[in-house]
Formats: structure tokens, C-alpha cells, sequence
């Protein structure tokens, strides 16, 4: 990593539970500032990592270091840099988000009246002041998380724990999380690393993404670089007519480029965009021989590629 401390560090992090490895010897890197996205199918180890660096598990091998302290040797210190908002918080149903929140504030040492003033913060930067007096118990699910945001963030963390953050929200609350997550980060450099079974939620909200699988971290990288790596893009052309189609393949092929057999039909062909730039170099080719296609589309290959290559596929399977 370039010239700048990490905010999550761990090296060799792994854990065993009655002599089965959960967690092998993880190593893993994130960055000030930076979403990032632990992805794996159930069973692959993410709770178990997120325990660990939150203090809340001890590892049983390996070392990390999390908003600058050793969570080994200093888990008071990682405590208090860091928030945490697991799958189920604990909140009281009969207390409201004031009551919460402003006995957040006093746990954290905040005199009354600087507990009242954050509260009074939270709830504005959440939009929960409409709610703000309802036990919370009462709340909607994407109230509820909003709520517990607003408590994982009363002490202002450098770094903030999601495990989950968005499951059993509906489309429209799960992009409002979203972007209240994107703001910790970009307004107020929070780093935030968070567990997801949404692919499209790994895609659009982190900067990087890291791939657990059996307790092993298969990769870890930009959503966009992953799905590069996944496979190359395909270009499909639909002409009026099947002669047509049958000369375009035919050049297309004089010209060594890759056909997609399992794309075409008789009026379509497909090539596999293996270089920057290529889909323009076959147009023109077509379209200086009097090959004009009537239609074009071109298919990124998706996260869940990946996702299924990396993380269900055989052991041999690796990008
Ligand atoms: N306290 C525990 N005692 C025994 N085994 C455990 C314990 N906690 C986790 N495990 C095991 O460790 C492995 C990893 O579990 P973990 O909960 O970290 O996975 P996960 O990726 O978070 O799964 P999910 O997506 O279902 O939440 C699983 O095989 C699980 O059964």
C-alpha cells in the first residue's frame, strides 16, 4: 500500500472454532476513507473476521492493527476509534432514538450536554427527527438501521463495522443506507467495511471488494477490476438478414477475431472483445466491406460472474 497507514490491517488473521478453521490466515489491507465490501457465501468466514478485528472474538492466530491500535494488545483503544452495527443490535424496544442516543453519548463519556447537542446532530444528519421520540421497537426495518447508524457513530469512529447493514430492507431504504454510507466516507472520511450477501450492493457502494471463501480471502480488488478479470466483454451484432449475418461472420473470423458460439443465432453474431478499443476496429471492419448491423449490444460480464467463479466454483477456479 502506497505511502499511506491503513486503517484496517490484518496480517495472518485467522480463528478455529472446536478445531474447524473458520478463518484461515487472512491478510488484508483497507485503506483510510475506503467502502469496503467483504463478500462470501454463507459459512465463508465474514462474521467471524468482522468479530475478530472489532475485538469482540479472539483471533487464533495472526495480528491486526484497526484505526491504528493492536486489537490484541490494545482493544480499549480499537473500542473507542471504532463503531460497530451488527446484524442484530441489541437497541431497546421500549426506548426511543433520543433516549438511545443520548445514552450513547453518556457512555461514551460526552457531559449531558454534549450527549444532547450529538444527539440532536444524529438525528438531523439521519433525517430521524420525525421518529426521533417513537420507542424503536415501532420503527420501520429502515428506520430501525438508521437508527442504529446514528449510535455505532456517537462517538465519531475512524473506522466503521456493517455486518449487513442492509438485509430485509426494501430496494428504496437499501439505496437511502446507501448513501449515508457513501457520506460517511466521502464527507467525513470514515472507513467503512462492511459484510454483504448483495452483490449489486458490493458493486455500486465499495471502492474495493474482497472475496471470502471456506475462511480464505480469493480475492480482493476495485468491483470494476474484478469484473475485468471475470471475463471479456462480448459485442453482438443482429443484421436484417441471415446472409448477411453469415458474411459478417465469415469476415470476422478471416480477421482472427474470437466468435461466441453460444450468443449467436442465424441473423446475430458475437465476438469477444478481448482488447481496450475493440469493438470500434470490428465495426469499422464491417461497415468498410457493406456490412451493416441493424442493432448492437455489448455485455460487461457482472459481479456475480465473479462471485460465482471465485466463490462457488471448484477450488481450481481462480481469476
Ligand atoms: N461460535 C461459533 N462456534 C462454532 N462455530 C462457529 C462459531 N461462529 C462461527 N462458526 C463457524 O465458522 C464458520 C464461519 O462462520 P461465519 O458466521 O463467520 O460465516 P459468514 O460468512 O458470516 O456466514 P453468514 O453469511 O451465514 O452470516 C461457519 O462454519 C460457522 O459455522
Amino acid at each position: 500500500m502506497e505511502n499511506v497507514t491503513p486503517a484496517i490491517r490484518a496480517t495472518g488473521l485467522g480463528r478455529d472454532f472446536a478445531g474447524r478453521t473458520a478463518v484461515h490466515q487472512l491478510d488484508l489491507d483497507v485503506r483510510p476513507g475506503e467502502v469496503y465490501g467483504l463478500l462470501g457465501p454463507n459459512g465463508s468466514g465474514k462474521s467471524t473476521t468482522v468479530r475478530m478485528l472489532t475485538t469482540m472474538l479472539r483471533p487464533s492466530r495472526g495480528t491486526a492493527h484497526v484505526a491504528g491500535a493492536d486489537i490484541d494488545r490494545d482493544p480499549g483503544t480499537v473500542r473507542r476509534r471504532t463503531g460497530v452495527v451488527l446484524q442484530d443490535t441489541a437497541l431497546d424496544p421500549l426506548m426511543s432514538a433520543r433516549e438511545l442516543l443520548r445514552l450513547q453519548g453518556r457512555l461514551q463519556s460526552l457531559t449531558a450536554r454534549q450527549a444532547r447537542a450529538r444527539c440532536a446532530e444524529l438525528l438531523a444528519a439521519f433525517d430521524a427527527r420525525e421518529f426521533a421520540d417513537t420507542p424503536v421497537g415501532r420503527l420501520s426495518g429502515g428506520q430501525r438501521r438508521r437508527i442504529d447508524l446514528a449510535v455505532a457513530l456517537t462517538q465519531r469512529p475512524k473506522v466503521l463495522f456493517l455486518d449487513e447493514p442492509t438485509t430485509g430492507l426494501d430496494p428504496v431504504s437499501r439505496r437511502a443506507l446507501w448513501d449515508e454510507i457513501r457520506a460517511l466516507s466521502t464527507t467525513h472520511g470514515v472507513t467503512v467495511l462492511l459484510t454483504t450477501q448483495y452483490l449489486e450492493e458490493a458493486d455500486q457502494l465499495c471502492d474495493r471488494v474482497g472475496i471470502l471463501r471456506a475462511g480464505r480471502l480469493v480475492a480482493s480488488a476495485a468491483p470494476r477490476e474484478l469484473k475485468q478479470r471475470a471475463g471479456d466483454r462480448v459485442l453482438t451484432l443482429r443484421f436484417h438478414d441471415t446472409p448477411t449475418a453469415d458474411q459478417a461472420r465469415d469476415l470476422l473470423a478471416a480477421r482472427g477475431e474470437r466468435l461466441d458460439p453460444a450468443e449467436a443465432t442465424p441473423h446475430a453474431v458475437s465476438v469477444r472483445l478481448t482488447r481496450p478499443g475493440a469493438d470500434g476496429q470490428t465495426l469499422l471492419a464491417l461497415s468498410a466491406a457493406g456490412l451493416h448491423a441493424a442493432s448492437l449490444t455489448v455485455q460487461e460480464p457482472s459481479l456475480e460472474d465473479v462471485f460465482l467463479r471465485l466463490a462457488l466454483a471448484p477450488e481450481s477456479a481462480a481469476v
